[in-house]
């Protein structure tokens, strides 16, 4: 890309799980640092892929592999951007790939068990999670629209090993507003609830974030974050109703023309995320042995609605 330095040769390779809009937007900014390898489930492994920005498209220096062309216990530093739902499949698949020491950092929306991987992890390697405000949809198979420039938040969710990792240094210098945050699991509940106030509304009325600001829906909004604050606070992690709801409806004014993930999932005959959003808070009530009646309503009106 014209006027930005190329990674120097030394550079240890990152490889991108995903080539969705998050994984491309990701792509875009490691190939400042190292080369850069997107790993797919597809078999066409030639394909340029694009990344635009206020109408200027630029191609992607960046190659493109199969899990079964990749080299066992070789992946040193590796960023996942699928889907909460996709999450578990990624990671059996990637395992194999990984080596001792490696690096592995994960974004997503919604909740996601991660102990069982975490549990695998070796002395040596890591698991981040990168919690972000970039957005971006694709516009094509090969092209990403990058359309917010918002801030990426990065925290370790291993134990025991606490040195920072190159990827990690490396992110922080070249991704824009890019951060370590000592409280990474505050920022994935607050995301939680961000999203929970938006993203099924939107999906059901059919509506831009914005419209969500309208007194209809306040009492709806209201319901799911009280259930979902109780949640998290039972969870230990301390966040006010009234702080929710300022930050929720902060996001609406902030993305008001913006079609929210769920509602482009719906349009596109996708899966959702609904089961890690709303699914997780009904399922986190049901083995506190409480209810969350407001979140159950809307997990089955978009199961039903993505049906
Ligand atoms: N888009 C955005 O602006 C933002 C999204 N997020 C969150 O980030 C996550 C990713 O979002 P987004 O990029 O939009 O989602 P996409 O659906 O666009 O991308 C996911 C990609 O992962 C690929 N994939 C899934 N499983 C595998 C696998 N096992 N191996 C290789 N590739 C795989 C999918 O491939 P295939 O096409 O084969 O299914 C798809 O290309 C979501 O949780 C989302 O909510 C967070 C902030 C902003
Ligand atoms: C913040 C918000 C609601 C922006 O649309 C989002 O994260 C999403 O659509 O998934």
């Amino acid at each position: 890309m014209a006027g930005q330095k190329q990674p120097k040769k030394r550079d240890k390779p990152v490889y991108v799980v995903g080539a969705g809009a998050v994984g491309l937007l990701f792509a875009r900014y490691c190939q400042l640092f190292a080369p850069v390898t997107v790993v797919t489930r597809s078999n066409q492994t030639g394909t340029p892929y694009f990344y635009q920005h206020e109408l200027v498209t630029t191609p992607l220096n960046v190659s493109h592999a199969h899990f079964d062309h990749l080299q066992r216990q070789s992946i040193e530093r590796v960023l996942i951007c699928v889907k909460a739902y996709q999450l578990p499949t990624a990671l059996e698949q990637l395992w194999p790939y990984l080596s001792n020491d490696a690096t592995i950092v994960i974004s997503h929306n919604g909740m996601s068990d991660l102990t069982p991987w975490l549990e695998r992890l070796t002395q040596q390697q890591q698991m981040w999670f990168a919690t972000t405000n970039m957005g971006g949809f694709k516009s094509s198979p090969d092209t990403v629209v990058h359309k917010g420039i918002g801030a990426t938040w990065l925290g370790n969710l291993s134990q025991g090993n606490l040195a920072i990792p190159s990827l990690i240094t490396a992110m922080q210098t070249h991704f824009p507003q890019c951060a370590i945050h000592e409280n990474i699991q505050l920022l994935r509940w607050q995301k939680l609830l961000v999203n929970v106030a938006i993203n099924p509304i939107s999906a059901r009325e059919d509506v831009d974030n914005g419209v969500l600001r309208q007194p209809y829906f306040a009492s709806e909004i209201l319901g799911l974050l009280n259930e979902a604050v109780w949640i998290a606070n039972q969870n230990g992690v301390t966040i006010s109703l009234s702080d929710a709801l300022a930050l929720a409806y902060q996001v609406m004014q902030q993305t008001a023309h913006n079609r929210s993930s769920m509602r482009q999932d719906i349009h596109l005959k996708r899966e959702t995320e609904i089961d890690a959003i709303c699914g997780f808070i009904c399922r986190q009530a049901q083995q506190k042995g409480s209810q969350t009646p407001f979140n159950a309503r809307l997990l089955t009106q978009i199961q039903k609605k993505s049906a």
